[in-house]
């Protein structure tokens, strides 16, 4: 039995990834939390025959049909009691000409979650939408070390939508649009412009060196999968950024982390956001190959069935990745920093 949350799942992104997680069979409950209309998703969801039971629940209110005194106080506790992944995608998205820093403002969700999840479900594995992943990770790794339950095998920042671009991008610029899914290209670093990474020089298949050694391609097509965010949010033209391909792709990893989990899979492997501690001998590894002690940096990761089996060190890079990488990490330093730093206005 494998109980799913989502939280914030009345939003762009929350509706589309809870309908595919209702779609995953691994999934035997579904429990949806928002702000608002939670209970109306979860109504329309439920009638789709898969395994996933599927329950809403407002912060005041209990599930639906179960309303009382208790319940109506602790809606997110109630949702997410028992679970074993918590998805969360809550929080404001950017407007054209924000930067995700901007969306700060989704720490206090955030941390106000962190603390429902510390009661609720402390052994829960953790991924992190909400932007800004580079800061809002470490606000919940912070609340949960401050009640005692953090694991940081279990706390991942969902990175996916960037390798999803990466090998879109990619399959395009070397002329086979139709064969994206078949690139895996490492993407590492954070998830914020330059601190997006793709390391091209280990895509896999290779990328043609008629694409990696023109210089012109090459900026580019870093720069579109650094980027590529906002493509979305000045297309959507103030009504929202990436919601869709967002949906896919933190289906795509929570699927990921749960076979590995929960039906023992071996060998899955994916880039993600996360604490170094979660693997202390890799982490020393990681620290110095990108030559500074950050807490938090995105690299492969081996899945297991607590999570993080094992974190994969950043590997060969080329002069060109050299080069962003020292970007990424002077950008990245104050996210993380930022997101440390947080003092949630409720006490603790
Ligand atoms: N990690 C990534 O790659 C990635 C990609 C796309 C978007 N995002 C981020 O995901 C977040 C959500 O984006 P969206 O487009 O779905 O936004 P949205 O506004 O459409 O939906 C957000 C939802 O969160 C809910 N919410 C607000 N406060 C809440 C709380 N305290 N508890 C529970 N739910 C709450 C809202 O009611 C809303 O339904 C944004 O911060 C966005 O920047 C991240
Ligand atoms: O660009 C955004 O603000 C949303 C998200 O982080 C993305 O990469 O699409």
């Amino acid at each position: 039995m494998v109980k799913a949350v989502v939280a914030g799942a009345a939003g762009g992104i929350g509706q589309p990834l809870s309908l595919l997680l209702k779609l995953n069979p691994i999934v035997t409950e579904l429990s949806l939390y928002d702000v608002v209309n939670a209970p109306g998703v979860a109504a329309d969801l439920s009638h789709i025959p898969t395994p996933a039971q599927v329950s809403g629940f407002l912060p005041n209110t209990g599930s639906q049909g179960h309303k009382g005194p208790e319940e109506e106080k602790r809606g997110a506790v109630n949702a997410l009691k028992g679970a074993d992944i918590v998805v969360i995608p809550a929080g404001v998205p950017r407007k054209p000409g924000m930067t995700r820093d901007d969306l700060f403002i989704n720490a206090g969700i955030c941390a106000t979650l962190a603390e429902s999840i510390a009661e609720a479900c402390p052994k829960a594995f953790i991924l992190v939408i909400s932007n800004p992943v580079n800061s809002t990770v470490p606000v919940f790794a912070e609340v949960l070390k401050k009640k005692g339950v953090f694991d940081p095998k279990r706390l991942f920042g969902v990175t996916t939508l960037d390798c999803l671009r990466a090998s879109t991008f990619v399959a395009s610029v070397v002329g086979e649009p139709t064969e994206a899914s078949k690139y895996v290209i490492p993407v590492v670093g954070g998830h914020a412009g330059h601190t997006i990474l793709p390391l091209l020089s280990q895509a896999k298949p290779s990328i043609p060196s008629s694409v990696l050694k023109d210089k012109s391609k090459r900026d580019a097509l870093v720069h579109r999968i650094q980027f590529g965010g906002d493509e979305v949010v000045e297309a959507k033209a103030g009504t929202g950024s990436a919601t869709l391909s967002m949906a896919q792709a933190g289906a795509e990893f929570a699927d990921k982390v749960m076979r590995a989990a929960f039906k023992g899979e071996t060998g899955l492997v994916a880039p993600s956001y996360v604490n170094l501690e979660a693997d202390p001998s890799a982490a020393k590894t990681i620290q110095q190959e990108i030559g500074k002690d950050l807490a938090y940096f995105s690299v492969n990761v081996e899945l297991g069935k607590e999570g993080i089996a094992k974190l994969n060190p950043v590997g060969k890079i080329d002069e060109t990745e050299t080069a962003l990488l020292k970007k990424a990490v002077e950008d990245l330093e104050p996210s993380i920093n930022k997101g440390v730093g947080f003092s949630p206005a409720s006490k603790l």
